[in-house]
């Protein structure tokens, strides 16, 4: 049975053992909540049969009767409380755990899934199919389990009692059934027009918020809005239709369970008349005819989340199988050398972007990837921090395969400073400090003087408690990049991954980034994607990249002396800058 919940609705062991809880308090309040019609039960055996010329006179006073009702109220109470407890907090625990484990997944999970995948759909799995689960396992689930017993016990009951008026009563049931059933497809199908629609809407709304400088910049706002609009629109058509014939399916199945009560009137009259049952009785049945359906109407109630729960749980089951780059967690490399050998990689499939690459990377040196754009550089250097697999060959550190090590372990031996540097909505501080937790102020004020931050943090309104607003907005292009050298240099990892700034940076900014860079790659294993000719002029070792491939490497002399392409690009800066910046 535990195996049967935990397979078929993703709970835990305990999240299942407490779910069997929760139905079974479901079930009892499905009975308590018959209390009221043995009250009346009560009372009209003691005051009807007398007047029906059947035999007792009425011996209990009204405080009998309000005793037993406020009896009957407190053990209600007590169920509803206990199941409140057994169904609601676990269902939110186990519900907070799944999405804990989602995004700890989310975490582990390769880079190469996040190109793929869209980011509003993955938070949608995330927060909107968890709620949506959260509701169906506390509201539908169990009172549906609950329901489905309390109606075979009851059935029973009623059989047992008189099996004439039970058939008058129970016929609509199955009928019903069968109306649900048959309506399963439509309303799956209408619930997954209206999770699409709703997917498309946000998806909108978060492209626009990714994109909102270009939308402005080209004036596409009155496009971006109509397309907005008609998102919109569809998803409200899809919602009015899903909800009319949800609307349709369950009040007509809700009006067939009520003509249980019509039947019982008629059929009751007609045997009460022919003398087969007695007043009692038949009264029993009217009340029973009101009340036996209910848990079964709140079932009604749930059923479009019913329906669609499978494909929810799917979708967090996919979630939860993608596979995950592992490893060792041990891992003490004998030196910082990067080699890569043989590589081959694709972002996807048929289209490779590096071929057979092979270069080593020395520790205590500056290699320079250079060459055209879309040569593969930025690809190669997030290939040595394992951000992606290779698809054929090896890229080792310290003679080990990266493959092997877990990313984690792996990426405490790297510094990366990219292009695009992220920074997070508190203080200058704060931001500086997440290249290592847990070090001190004054640590971090040495870092970001190194890293030339003083000069722009001391104009900022509170130096460096100024909170820089989200993603870093208030900062210039060369700022952000000083607070992530600074976050690089503090964290002083072995190996530097480095995307130089695009020469977009004024002089100053960089010549000032370039003092930040020096400190930062001293006596480290270097692997930075040249821009500048000044840093290949520093360079111990150039790896031209070409179309994925290695078209020369060597040391920056030997390879002008070559004249083949890196001269070739040395010439032309050299012409562009007046003969400059070559160094
Ligand atoms: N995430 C990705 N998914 C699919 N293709 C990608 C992805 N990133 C890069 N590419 C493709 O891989 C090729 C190499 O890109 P890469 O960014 O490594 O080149 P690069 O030499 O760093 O270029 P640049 O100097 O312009 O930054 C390009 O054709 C690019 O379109």
């Amino acid at each position: 049975m535990l195996k049967f919940l935990m397979d078929r609705l993703a709970l835990s062991r305990k999240g299942a053992g407490d779910f069997v809880k929760g139905t079974f308090f479901t079930l009892l309040l499905d009975f308590a909540l018959m209390l009221p019609a043995v009250y009346v039960f009560l009372f009209l055996d003691e005051y009807l049969r007398p007047l029906t010329g059947e035999a007792g006179v009425p011996g209990n006073d009204i405080r009998y009767y309000i005793a037993i009702a406020v009896l009957f109220i407190i053990v209600t109470w007590v169920i509803a409380r206990l199941q409140y407890r057994s169904t609601y907090t676990t269902i939110y625990e186990e519900s907070a755990n799944r999405r804990l484990a989602l995004a700890e997944k989310l975490r582990k999970l390769p880079l190469s899934f996040f190109a793929e995948k869209n980011l509003s759909d993955l938070s949608s799995t995330i927060m909107q199919d968890n709620t949506e689960l959260e509701h169906t396992f506390s509201h539908a689930v169990p009172q549906l389990f609950a329901s489905v017993i309390f109606l075979t016990i009851m059935g029973i009951m009623v059989f047992v009692y008189n099996w004439m008026l039970a058939l008058a009563l129970l016929w609509p049931a199955p009928l019903a059934l069968v109306v649900i059933l048959l309506s399963k497809k439509m309303q799956r199908k209408n619930q997954k027009n209206v999770y699409d629609q709703s997917r498309n809407v946000s998806e909108h709304i978060q492209e626009g918020l990714d994109t909102i400088q270009e939308i402005k910049a080209y004036s596409n706002e009155e496009k971006y809005l109509r397309d907005l609009d008609r998102k919109l629109d569809n998803y409200e058509r899809s919602l009015i239709s899903g909800e009319l014939v949800i609307g349709l399916l369950v009040n007509s199945s809700k009006g067939l369970l009520k003509l249980g009560l019509v039947s019982v009137i008629l059929v009751g009259a007609g045997l009460l008349v022919a003398g087969s049952v007695d007043l009692f009785t038949y009264l029993v049945f009217l009340i029973l005819a009101t009340l036996i359906f209910e848990p079964i109407n709140e079932v009604f109630n749930n059923l479009a989340v019913l329906f669609y729960l499978d494909v929810r749980i799917n979708r967090m089951r996919e979630m939860e199988a993608l596979p995950v780059y592992t490893g060792r967690t041990e891992f003490s490399p004998e030196n910082f050398d990067i080699g890569f050998d043989h590589v081959d990689f694709s972002y996807e499939t048929g289209k490779q972007v590096l071929r057979d690459v092979s270069f080593i990377a020395k520790q205590g040196e500056i290699t320079a990837l250079v060459g055209p754009s879309g040569g593969g550089k930025s690809t190669s250097a997030k290939l040595a921090a394992r951000f992606w697999d290779v698809n054929s060959g090896r890229i080792l550190l310290g003679n080990q395969d990266i493959k092997e090590i877990d990313p984690e372990t792996l990426l405490k031996y790297y510094s990366v400073v990219f292009q695009d540097v992220v920074l997070f909505n508190t203080s200058v501080m704060e931001n500086i400090r997440i290249g290592r937790h847990g070090a001190s102020d004054e640590e971090v004020l040495r870092v970001a003087g190194l890293a030339q931050c003083d000069e722009f943090v001391n104009k900022l309104p509170d130096g460096y408690q100024t909170v820089i607003g989200e993603n870093g907005e208030k900062l210039s292009g060369g700022e952000r990049q000083r607070i992530s050298i600074a976050r690089a240099l503090l964290k002083d990892a072995p190996i530097v991954l480095l995307d130089e700034a695009t020469a977009s940076l004024d002089v100053e900014n960089e010549t000032r980034i370039q003092a930040g860079i020096s400190e930062l790659v001293r006596n480290k294993t270097v692997l930075v994607i040249a821009h500048r000719m000044r840093t290949v002029a520093t360079a111990d070792k150039i790896v031209v990249l070409e179309n994925g491939m290695v078209k020369e490497s060597g040391r920056p002399e030997e390879l002008k002396s070559m004249n083949g392409i890196f001269a070739g690009m040395v010439r032309r800066q050299m012409e562009m800058t007046g003969g400059k910046a070559a160094g």
